[in-house]
């Protein structure tokens, strides 16, 4: 039986997890994150240089960190702030930061849910069937791929994270991102739902932070000044990508943290203040901490938007231009961008080059996301026969012995009472179902997706909230029950199946009151070589006869994203490929996205 990415790795290669934390470093000696968490030598604490002083306090960054590979306008060695004191992470001094707090093991809770759930299974495709996958890239110089992880300089303590993570090799996207994150450019990528874009921004960025050895950060009292900052649109996404970043810088000495609304505030300021390196946030509550000045963006040097097409639109753009514009966040060229998703329509790949200087545009994969793993399916149900339809499939599930905890059923709704109602009905009609959208408490939200991946609930029924990043092993099939106006929408819920090399089934419920997307869903089936059935190919003949339709797939034909920058009309007069400032165009976007989205941004 083939395997996928994760079940093939070589236990065996794991270390033994010898480089348990020390008790900390002396007090009055700065430790460089990448040697906080070891041992110390008996004979010197691993101190700054000899010449320690005022002046090399005033360093902001050290050498042969990823911003000096290249050149262009990176920090400098002197830019004239002074008296900073030293910087947050594990067991850093300075400001009450997490002096003796032992880390916790992130990987303890993978053994067991291993162990409660049996072995995994080896479904799908293995992960060779990507190496043929298509690849775009374009700008100035951009770095090569590489093939392995050992190709790569990510440092010893990253390196066994990846190991413990069983990551045996890196993705496609893994393989070209990272390369060009390391080297200190700005990222624009593209990537198909669920081939690992999270490790692709997270392994530079924690690679850089370990790195730079003797960042100086200001002393002011309860305000956390964090090297890097990563954007999601979803609370539950936030903390999926801090519990992966957590794995991954395990004993580096690099300090992650995550603030999202809907949780106590009280908890996550005690937690900036033990000291942050990498701060994981949702938009509102980020500005919430911003104003209050319990968070500083001064210091920053990677910024990562993850769904950045999503963090873009028409809803929430203003909310992340204040936090990447209009606070106090170095500008493009003196900070690093990396922007990710599955989709990026090309006017928002305009609004998002505001944001980069000088950037790569990467599209891994063809439209349709995870197209050959997942098997799309399309029926025509009236509106009436919707729940009796899906309790058939859900019945013949069941006794294929698809069910339980080993096939998980995620359904999409449109509205939150939709799902309420939906969530009652599967309950009464003998099918154990959880309901998670915006009108829940966050602890109601956390609740059903715990009750779901642990396969108490094995249905979970969901608004849009559920619909981009989340990672939930064993989700065997996506249902929308009602189709999203949006087919990049579409694209990111059927990738909540057929994901790190499983395969995946997802079905759509099709009727009159979907007409708007009979095209670009029949384009979308056709480039994945799905079975597109006659009477949509119909529907869509008599769409695209109308014309006007405005839902168009996202930047071409052939990928997930092509550079907009590519489109001669889209560049009139405008350097793009040499930095930011593009400017054009941001306001005249109106395209399908943002409205009547709610907001589950704080
Ligand atoms: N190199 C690798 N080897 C094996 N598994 C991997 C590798 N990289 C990532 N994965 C696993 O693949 C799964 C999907 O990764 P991730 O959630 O980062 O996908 P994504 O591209 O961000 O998806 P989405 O577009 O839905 O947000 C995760 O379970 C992750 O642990």
């Amino acid at each position: 039986m083939r395997t996928s990415w994760a079940d093939s790795a070589d236990n065996s290669a794991l270390g033994s997890g010898n480089s348990i934390a020390s008790s900390g470093p002396p007090r009055a000696a700065y430790v460089p994150p990448h040697l906080r968490n070891r041992s110390m030598p008996s004979e010197a604490p691993a101190a700054a240089p000899p010449s320690h002083s005022a002046a090399a306090n005033d360093r902001m960054m050290s050498h042969g960190g990823p911003f000096t590979h290249q050149g262009g306008g990176y920090f400098k060695a002197d830019n004239g702030r002074q008296g900073y004191g030293s910087g947050g992470g594990w067991n850093g001094r300075g400001a009450g930061r997490d002096r003796g707090r032992r880390e916790v093991n992130p990987f303890e809770n993978d053994e067991a849910d291993e162990q409660s759930l049996g072995e995994h299974e080896n479904t799908g495709i293995n992960f060779e069937a990507y190496d043929d996958i298509p690849v775009e890239t374009s700008g100035e110089n951009v770095p090569p791929p590489v093939n392995t992880f050992a190709e790569i300089d990510l440092g010893e303590a990253l390196n066994q994270n990846i190991q413990r993570c069983k990551y045996v090799k890196p993705t496609p996207v893994q393989r070209y991102a990272i390369p060009i994150s390391l080297a200190g450019r700005d990222l624009m990528a593209c990537a198909q739902t669920g081939s690992g874009k999270t490790a692709a921004f997270c392994f530079p960025i924690i690679s850089g932070i370990m790195r730079e050895q003797y960042v100086q950060r200001p002393r002011v009292a309860r305000t956390a000044f964090p090297l890097a900052l990563i954007l999601s649109p979803t609370r539950e996404l936030s903390c999926q990508i801090h519990d992966e970043a957590k794995k991954f810088s395990y004993q580096t000495g690099v300090k992650v943290v995550v603030a999202y609304g809907g949780a106590p505030i009280n908890q996550q300021l005690r937690e900036l203040e033990r000291g942050v390196d990498i701060l994981v946030a949702t938009p509102g509550r980020l500005v919430d901490l911003l104003e209050r000045a319990r968070v500083s963006l001064q210091m920053i040097r990677y910024l990562a938007l993850d769904e950045a097409d999503r963090m873009l639109d028409m809803g929430f753009e203003p909310q992340i231009r204040k936090i990447v514009e209009q606070m106090d966040m170095p500008p493009p060229g003196m900070r690093q961008t990396l922007l990710f998703s599955a989709t990026f329509p090309k006017e928002i790949q305009r609004l998002a080059s505001d944001f980069l200087a000088h950037y790569v545009f990467l599209a891994v994969g063809r439209v349709g996301s995870s197209t050959d793993l997942i098997a799309q399916r399309v029926e025509y149900v009236l509106e009436s026969d919707k729940r009796s339809h899906l309790m058939d499939l859900l019945h013949a599930q069941r006794e294929n012995g698809i069910s339980g905890k080993q096939g998980l059923t995620l359904v999409f709704v449109e509205t939150k009472k939709g799902a309420d109602a939906l969530e009652h009905c599967l309950c009464v009609n003998g099918f154990p179902a959880a309901s998670i959208h915006g009108d829940r408490t966050q602890q109601e939200r956390e609740l059903a997706l715990r009750s779901f991946k642990t396969g108490n609930t094995p249905i979970l029924v969901a608004t849009d909230v559920a619909a981009r990043g989340l990672d939930i092993p064993r989700v065997a099939h996506v249902v929308n029950f009602d189709l999203p106006n949006d087919i990049d929408d579409y694209v990111h819920r059927i990738g909540r199946t057929g994901r790190a090399g499983k395969m995946g089934l997802a079905t759509a419920f099709f009727n009159e009151s979907n007409l708007s997307l009979a095209k670009p869903l029949a384009d979308l089936m056709q480039e994945a070589n799905q079975e597109v059935p006659a009477w949509l190919t119909r529907y869509a003949a008599r769409a695209s006869y109308s014309g006007g339709n405005r839902n168009r797939r996202s930047g071409g034909s052939r990928f997930g994203g092509r550079d907009f920058r590519r489109d001669s009309s889209a560049n009139k007069g405008i350097d793009y490929y040499g930095g930011s400032g593009g400017g054009g165009g941001y306001g005249s976007y109106g395209g399908a996205y943002g409205q009547g989205v709610t907001s589950a941004w704080d």
